[in-house]
């Protein structure tokens, strides 16, 4: 990957906080946001930040024609409130065109795979993301990591009908790789233990291994989507164009795709 690195700020100024960090990943990516263009809008605490900024520059007449493909519904209602104008993604006229996506991840490995989706926006994400042309990924440093899995679970997103017997054909298709374990995601509902919805009505198996994924990426991708049951994972492989990384020092790195 190619990089470029701006100046840190004076010394003597406060360590910026994780949120404050966010922000700073997110505005410099609405910097490659132009009149007319039509956006991926990315899901979590650090898109939020691009969405205020988008609603921001549109509300001051900055970004005329600009119009977004939000990758959940909680995008979708933060950018409506935000005043973005929002898109289905496609429509009579055939796919949508979607010059560039602004999204978080939950880690960044050196070659730019991701892990995405922890947040449960996965599939809409993966969609939207892979059908823009330019694809901007805005972390803070805390994301970038020598292995995916390393931090926590690769989600998968499964139809609910069998579930229980999907999580057990992707447990007997990886169980010899090490450290690995799965479980279905589920949420605390006042006392008790419901199973975690996606916006798409699915539930989402978490594949974990310790100390990240040693086996080969595309493999174990192509592994899990031949599981009938499994409609998408969350390793976003070769997707992401550009990674911007706020550092905890106050210095913003952008790291490139390959050609
Ligand atoms: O993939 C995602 C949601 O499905 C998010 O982009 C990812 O979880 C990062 O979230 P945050 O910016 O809040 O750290």
């Amino acid at each position: 990957m190619g990089s470029a690195a701006a100046s840190p700020p004076p010394s003597g100024s406060p360590l910026p906080s994780q949120d404050e960090l966010k922000r700073v990943a997110a505005h410099r990516a609405v910097e490659f946001v132009e009149p007319g263009m039509t956006l991926g809008l990315g899901t979590g605490s650090t898109a939020a930040h691009a969405l205020d900024r988008i609603g921001d520059l549109l509300r001051a007449g900055a970004l005329p024609g600009v119009a977004g493909v939000p990758t959940s519904l909680k995008t979708e209602l933060h950018a409506s409130r935000a005043g973005i104008p929002l898109l289905p993604l496609g429509g009579a006229a055939g796919p949508a065109r979607i010059h560039l996506s602004i999204d978080g991840a939950d880690e960044v490995d050196a070659d730019l795979n991701l892990v995405k989706g922890r947040g449960g926006s996965l599939l809409r994400e993966k969609m939207i993301e892979g059908a823009g042309e330019r694809f901007v990924v805005i972390v803070d440093e805390s994301k970038l990591v020598p292995r995916l899995g390393c931090t926590g679970a690769i989600p998968v997103e499964v139809v609910p009908f069998g579930a229980p017997h999907t999580l057990g054909l992707i447990r007997k298709v990886f169980d010899g790789l090490p450290g690995f374990s799965a479980r279905l995601r589920t949420v605390k509902k006042d006392a008790a233990e419901e199973m975690f919805v996606t916006d798409n009505g699915n539930y989402i198996v978490e594949m974990f291994f310790e100390d990240g994924i040693r086996g080969d990426l595309r493999d174990i991708s192509d592994s899990l989507l031949r599981i009938t049951g499994v409609v998408e994972h969350g390793m976003f492989l070769g997707m992401a164009t550009t990674v911007i990384v706020a550092n905890r020092d106050g210095t913003v790195t952008l790291l490139h795709k390959k050609k």
